[in-house]
């Protein structure tokens, strides 16, 4: 597995420390409330399951899943929803987790989606964000780290379902998605 890495853009101390950061500053808006905090299935588990270790107020956790990508290194851009949320939005204070904004299209119809459902509030915070890949405009509330433009894998990132369990975040060599 390690192989197939060209290079590692984020260092496993780099993630726990930004991880950590991101905790503190959610933490500090979110003070005296209770929000909903979804996952977005499957690249954000490992993100979210670090996050929600560092927020210190109480939240609820969802679990969404949806994908567009597939076996691809470019977005399909049709967002699949596999899996939709357990409790009703109505009202309360949202914070996606996201893995990754690339495109931005996972996120504009998730985003539309919680508005149509009545969320009183709907913050984003994303760990990568890679804005040279963006057809729709789109920021994240909360961002970690910046990405060029390279398909990226590890901490939650596949590529056809591989990688997801590396602990760092790497560029993959492009022999693997072009053969
Ligand atoms: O901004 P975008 O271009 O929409 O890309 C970002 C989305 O793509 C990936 O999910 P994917 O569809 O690969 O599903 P997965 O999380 O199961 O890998 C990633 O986890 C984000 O959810
Ligand atoms: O660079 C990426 N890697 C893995 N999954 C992705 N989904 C959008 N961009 C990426
Ligand atoms: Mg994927």
């Amino acid at each position: 597995m390690q192989n197939d890495i060209l290079e590692v853009l984020i260092s496993e101390e780099d993630i726990r420390e930004k991880v950590a950061e991101l905790g503190r500053k959610l933490s500090a808006e979110y003070a005296g409330r209770n929000p909903l905090v979804i996952c977005v299935l499957k690249g954000a588990f490992i993100f979210m399951a670090d996050l929600v270790k560092t927020i210190t107020v109480p939240i609820e956790l969802d679990f969404m899943a949806v994908s567009s990508y597939g076996a691809a290194t470019k977005s399909t851009g049709i967002v699949k929803i596999i899996k939709d949320l357990d409790v009703p939005v109505e009202g309360r204070d949202v914070l996606i987790v996201e893995d990754i904004i690339d495109s931005g299209l996972t996120l504009s119809y998730l985003i539309e989606m919680l508005n149509n459902r009545n969320a009183k509030s709907t913050r984003v915070v994303t760990l990568f964000d890679k804005p040279v890949g963006r057809t729709v405009d789109l920021q994240a509330d909360y961002t970690g780290f910046i990405l060029p433009d390279a398909f990226v894998v590890g901490y939650g990132l596949d590529f056809a379902e591989k990688y997801r369990n590396l602990p760092y975040v790497g560029v993959l060599k492009p022999e693997i998605y072009t053969t």
